[in-house]
C-alpha cells in the first residue's frame, strides 16, 4: 500500500452538482479518493451514485463543480484524465456487434496500446475471467454477467491508475465474482485505486478500505471502513444513516393467504 497521509488524491471531486428538471441529483458533492485505495460508494436507489460516477469519468457535464484526476481536471483535460482511468459504465450500451475478443481489440487499440500487448493481454483477460470458450461470441448473445465481465475486461486492458466501476459484481456468478475480487485486490496491491458502487454491503464490508454514503445526492459519510461503520455493521451504519423504510402491519395486506 501507499503513504496515504503524503500521496496527493489519485480521484478529487469537488462540488459536484447535477440538477435534472426540479431534481437535484447530487449536490454540493466533494471527495477525495487517496493512491492504493478500495472505495465503496453506497447509497440507495436514486442516491445519486451513477450521476456522480458520470460527472467522474466524462460522461456527463457538471452543472457546477468538478474532477481531477492524479491533478488532471477530467472536463478541461478530458483525453489526459480518461487515459489514466478504466471505468465500467452501468447501462451503457456496448459496441455488441462485436465479438468478446473483437471488443477488447477495438478498446486496446482505441487507448493506443500495440499489436502484440492487445493480443497477449486479450487472451489472459478473457482466461482470467471465464471468457475464453465466448471470445468468438458476439457481445449480443452474452448474458448479463458476461457483459458485465467483458466491460470489464476492456476498463482493464490498458493497466489504468484508476478504476471506477458501477457495480462490477451485478449479475456475475460466484466463481466469477471471486475471481474479480482477486483481480482487484491485486490491482490495489499494486499500487491501482478502485471506485466501486455497490448495493452489496457484503462486498464493500469485505474488499473495500474505504467507504462514501450517499442519499438524496448528499455525501452522507466518508471515510475509512472503520470510521464509517462507527463500531456496527456497515448494514446498521447504512440503515441508521439513510434512514430504514418500515412497512406498517397493514401494508400489503392483500398479499397475506390468511
Ligand atoms: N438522465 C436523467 N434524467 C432525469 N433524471 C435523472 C437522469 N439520470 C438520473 N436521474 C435522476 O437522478 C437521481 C439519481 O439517479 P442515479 O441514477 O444517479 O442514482 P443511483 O444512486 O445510481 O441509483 P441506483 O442505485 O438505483 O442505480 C434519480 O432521482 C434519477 O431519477
Amino acid at each position: 500500500m501507499t503513504d496515504q497521509t503524503a500521496a496527493p488524491p489519485v480521484l478529487a471531486l469537488r462540488g459536484l452538482r447535477k440538477q435534472f428538471g426540479p431534481k437535484v441529483a447530487v449536490d454540493d458533492l466533494s471527495l477525495d479518493v487517496p493512491a492504493g485505495t478500495m472505495l465503496g460508494l453506497l447509497g440507495p436507489n436514486g442516491a445519486g451514485k451513477t450521476t456522480t460516477l458520470s460527472m467522474t469519468t466524462g460522461l456527463l457535464r457538471p452543472d457546477a463543480g468538478t474532477a481531477w484526476i492524479l491533478g488532471i481536471d477530467v472536463w478541461q483535460n478530458p483525453a489526459a484524465a480518461k487515459a489514466l482511468m478504466g471505468v465500467l459504465p452501468d447501462g451503457i450500451r456496448m459496441l455488441d456487434r462485436l465479438t468478446g475478443a473483437e471488443l477488447l481489440r477495438y478498446t486496446g487499440l482505441l487507448r493506443g496500446m500495440t499489436e502484440a500487448d492487445v493480443v497477449s493481454r486479450t487472451g489472459e483477460l478473457l482466461e482470467a475471467l471465464g471468457l475464453a470458450d465466448a471470445g468468438s461470441t458476439l457481445v449480443v448473445d452474452y448474458s448479463a454477467g458476461m457483459r458485465k465481465k467483458i466491460g470489464l475486461a476492456c476498463a482493464l486492458i490498458h493497466a489504468p491508475r484508476l478504476l471506477i466501476l458501477d457495480e462490477p459484481l451485478e449479475a456475475v456468478d460466484p466463481v466469477s465474482g471471486e475471481t474479480i475480487r482477486q483481480i482487484l485486490r491485486a490491482f490495489v496491491n499494486g499500487g491501482g485505486t478502485v471506485v466501486l458502487s455497490s448495493h452489496v454491503m457484503e462486498l464493500v464490508e469485505s474488499m473495500c478500505d474505504r467507504v462514501a454514503i450517499v442519499a438524496e445526492g448528499r455525501l452522507l459519510a466518508n471515510g475509512t471502513l472503520d470510521e464509517v461503520r462507527a463500531g456496527m455493521s456497515l448494514q446498521q451504519r447504512f440503515l441508521s444513516l439513510v434512514g430504514a423504510h418500515d412497512l406498517g402491519t397493514e401494508t400489503l395486506a392483500w398479499l397475506r393467504s390468511s
